[in-house]
């Protein structure tokens, strides 16, 4: 586990008392057709679903010369889609010196350990403290948890009024457990200087302690299953949320956890809460999905246009290799020999398809005496967290991990990334490549690709090209056709099994 524990292993349980009890359930009665219809007249109003927002620009960002906005937004490839076509008057807040004032002065102090605001920070953020929904766009690595991170924590400390206990203000929903955690980790550090409590919800632990933090949490970091169950069991009442962010926004709405999602954000009314959703790839099977949960909302694209394939950071080297499945061992172990060498190992990320074939390939580089860790969803709770504790330590060099590790985890100097066997997407493979090459930093991924993975060719082929990699022709032999249909498991897959309760939900195994 990271060296902050989420709040609810810090308090201890208390005595209920007549106040202390958490909402009774409730059974949500709106009609699914009442709330669609709610949301399309909205956006026909161009209501706004915020209470507490309010953006000034700073003088200093107005006198900006038009010229030198448009370099940044030229350079930075940045483009604005907004219906109400208004987003263009928010000019991106290109320094921290343009932030609004903020009622807790205290909130910007943490961000002095960064020079500026990364371009995705700088376009979204103007737009979310004025309160409209958003939809941002923008590469691995890039400071997407922070762009969607401070203006929740602003809107929060703006509000004068306190949470009602067991009613939150915020919900940020994320696909996996050590995401979530990683999430809280970055916010921890706004929340502790403006007193705002935050709790991080997750499966795979017992409940009790995460219902007492429940009481006073004004956010709530969690992973859909778990988040659901406490909901239904009337630990924590969401009616009172005003801002909620669904974190790998494209694999929220996948079918995987679609239903899951619809049953949180049930009882949140879309006219008083702001929804905002980030992620680094956005295929065009959610796009309609998305804008159902959404108040006409403003779509931020970094890097190019959203409908074309799905994009890799351009700081990565991309490299893959055809050859026979047979062959793979060896390569794999061939390339740890030349990354490990010396005093100082490099940090290598195995990617593999099944939790067998990743205890398997983890087995095999232990025997080749490696430092090598695992991280799947067969491992319980504490030993994720350790493994993956152990290789940002450095303990472990090389870490073995599923598509469970694919998204979002912020693992400082990952210089190669090693995928074993090819995923399911090619969105999974932009996420699994973008563990290296991030914040600024060059990164290197290596990918072994087989006659099996041949479906996948023409997409994967269009992500090199895009990135202006070299495409071999052994790969260009599988075909260039790029199929629209996604794997059926898309979703499923990935999803975390909350291992606490009793197996009525599919467990996807190999
Ligand atoms: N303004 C900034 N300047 C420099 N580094 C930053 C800035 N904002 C955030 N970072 C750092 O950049 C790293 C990547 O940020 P983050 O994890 O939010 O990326 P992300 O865009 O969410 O990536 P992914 O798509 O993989 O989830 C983090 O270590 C974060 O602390």
């Amino acid at each position: 586990m990271g060296k902050r524990s989420h709040d609810s292993a810090e308090l201890k349980p208390k005595k209920k008392s007549k106040s202390d009890k958490p909402p009774k359930e409730k059974k949500n009665k709106s009609d699914k057709s009442e709330k669609t219809e709610k949301v399309v007249a909205e956006q026909e109003n161009g209501t706004s679903s915020s209470d507490s927002s309010t953006y000034t620009q700073a003088a200093g960002l107005t006198a900006l010369p038009q010229s030198q906005i448009d370099t940044f937004m030229s350079e930075n490839i940045i483009k604005f889609t907004d219906p109400s076509a208004d987003a263009l008057a928010y000019r991106p807040l290109t320094s921290f010196d343009y932030l609004p004032p903020c009622d807790n002065s205290n909130l910007y102090a943490p961000l002095k350990s960064f020079p500026a605001p990364t371009p995705i920070q700088a376009c979204t953020w103007p737009l979310l403290f004025a309160g409209r929904d958003v939809i941002g766009i923008a590469e691995t690595g890039s400071g997407k948890t922070l762009a969607f991170g401070l203006p929740c924590l602003r809107k929060l400390t703006q509000s004068k009024k306190s949470n009602k206990p067991y009613h939150p203000s915020a919900v940020i929903i994320s696909p996996t457990r050590e995401l979530a955690m990683q999430i809280y980790d970055q916010l921890i550090k706004y929340t502790e200087v403006t007193d705002l409590g935050a709790v991080c919800i997750f499966g795979g632990v017992s409940k009790d302690e995460q219902r007492t933090a429940l009481k006073t949490a004004a956010i709530v970091v969690a992973t859909p299953g778990r988040l659901k169950d406490l909901q239904q069991d009337g630990s924590v009442d969401l009616s009172k949320v005003k801002y909620l962010v669904l974190d790998e926004a494209d694999r929220m709405l996948d079918k995987g956890f679609e239903q899951d999602i619809k049953d949180i954000v049930a009882p949140m009314p879309v006219s008083r809460r702001q929804t905002v959703m980030f992620t680094a790839t956005w295929p065009r099977s959610v796009r309609d999905l998305a804008n159902t949960f959404m108040s006409t909302p403003v779509t931020v694209t970094i890097g190019g246009d959203p409908s074309a394939d799905p994009r890799a950071n351009l700081r990565i080297k991309q490299d893959v290799e055809v050859m026979d499945g047979r062959d793979k061992e060896n390569r794999l172990i061939q390339l740890l020999t030349k990354s490990q060498k010396g005093k100082n190992p490099e940090k290598v990320l195995v990617f593999c398809l099944y939790k067998k074939e990743a205890m398997r390939v983890e087995r095999l580089i232990s025997q080749r005496g490696f430092k090598v860790a695992g991280i799947h969803g067969d491992l319980n709770q504490s030993d994720r967290f350790r493994n993956l504790e152990a290789f940002k330590s450095g303990a472990a060099t090389v870490l073995v991990a599923t598509d469970v590790a694919a998204r979002g985890l912020d693992i400082p100097a990952v210089m190669l990334v090693i995928n074993v066997t090819f995923p399911l997407t090619v969105e999974d493979y932009v996420h699994r490549i973008g563990r290296t090459g991030r914040a600024g930093k060059e990164g290197h991924a290596i990918t072994m690709f087989t006659e099996q993975d041949k479906g996948l060719s023409g997409g994967l082929v269009n992500v090199l090209k895009a990135a202006k990699q070299n495409v071999p022709e052994d790969l260009l032999k599988f075909g260039t056709t790029v199929k629209k249909k996604q794997h059926d498991a898309y979703g499923a897959f990935f999803k975390d099994v909350d291992t606490d309760k009793k197996a009525t939900k599919i467990t996807f195994d190999d």
